[in-house]
């Protein structure tokens, strides 16, 4: 059980809590000042490392189990950086570059995104993304333009829960992109049986949550205000709430993914409630869909969940922000 006497002095009582109800530990909030920032650096832009390096003030360590991740000291500020500016580098956090390497995208395969905002950019199949917030998918539209993805993406302001549009053209297997997508196509309605066959290979759902195991994120509440954190984390109508928008993201994404596909599901909290229980109650309802094992995850430094083949990282052990990830694949039947 957490020890709210050990947490940092700063973190107020309703939130020490909720950790506490939750079983989750307020240390790892005190990590927020020694676990590494995570930089992904544009494939090709190897050769530009000393570069970027002398730019940023500070050596970039090569993640050795997330490709083209580097961590850097967490007080290292990118935003000013030319390196950025141009695109050679992004910052994200490796956990949530894990959860995207555990999709496993291949060359011309159709992915849909559909809790999008800027992290799954920069796939290597066409990319669908989905977000009920405008601003997000504004900043997915300036980092299309800055990665020059654009012919392979399109983007939707759309609800996730009842998104319905399949890949535009599924004989597109060669990655060339979405070049002739015409309207009428786009916003088609699909069928559920449509789904099986002609639906995404690859789905993301990474659910909107209460974010309590991005530790940087928690932070800023800080500056933001203790109360904001009560009414967007603690409101316990919200949270409620969220259980069932997880679900209904989690179903919805499911039904637009064709039979063989993978899903995965993450989220930023570290609550069983919105992890493992999300995951038995959709496996409860759903006979077509499996857990599977996350391939690459062998060398990762996080720990299992408690439903067998789920994992989670938390500062602690993965030295990453919290975040558990879950993959699902759909079954004939
Ligand atoms: C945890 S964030 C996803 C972050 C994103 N994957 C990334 O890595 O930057 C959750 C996202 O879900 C979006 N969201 C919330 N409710 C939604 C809904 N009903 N349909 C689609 N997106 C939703 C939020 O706007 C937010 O951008």
């Amino acid at each position: 059980m957490a020890d709210a006497r050990s947490a940092p002095e700063s973190l107020p009582p309703a939130f020490l809590e909720f950790l506490q109800e939750n079983g989750l530990d307020p240390m790892m909030y005190s990590m927020v000042d020694t676990i590494p920032r995570y930089i992904r650096l544009k494939p090709g832009m190897e050769p530009q490392i000393p570069e970027i390096q002398s730019e940023l003030k500070c050596h970039l360590n090569k993640v050795s189990w997330l490709p083209d991740f580097y961590a850097i000291p967490p007080q290292v500020q990118i935003a000013s950086s030319m390196a950025y500016q141009q695109g050679k580098i992004y910052g994200i956090d490796a956990a949530s570059g894990a959860a995207v390497l555990a999709l496993d995208v291949q060359p011309g395969e159709h992915v849909l995104d559909l809790c999008a905002a800027p992290d799954m950019l920069g796939g290597r199949g066409s990319l669908t993304g989905v977000d009920v917030a405008k601003h997000r998918l504004a900043a997915c539209r300036t980092m299309l333009q800055k990665y020059s993805l654009g012919d392979r993406c399109r983007l939707f302001v759309a609800d996730g829960t009842s998104f319905s549009i399949l890949p535009v053209n599924s004989s597109l297997g060669n990655g060339e992109g979405l070049v002739g997508l015409h309207k009428c196509d786009a916003l088609r309605p699909s069928a559920d049986d449509e789904a099986q066959t002609s639906g995404y290979d690859k789905v993301l759902v990474d659910a909107e949550c209460t974010h309590d195991g991005s530790i940087k994120h928690i932070q800023k509440f800080e500056f933001w205000g203790w109360k904001t954190l009560d009414r967007r984390v603690l409101d316990a109508e919200r949270t409620d709430d969220l259980l069932h928008l997880q679900l209904r993201l989690l179903t919805n994404g499911f039904k637009l993914l064709k039979t063989g596909g993978s899903l995965v599901y993450s989220t930023c909290s570290l609550t069983v409630a919105q992890n493992e229980n999300v995951v038995q109650q959709f496996l409860c309802k759903h006979s077509s869909a499996e857990l599977q094992k996350i391939g690459s995850a062998d060398s990762w430094p996080c720990r299992s969940g408690s439903i067998f083949k789920t994992l989670r990282f938390d500062p602690a052990t993965s030295q990453t922000s919290g975040l558990f990830v879950a993959k699902f694949t759909k079954l004939q039947i």
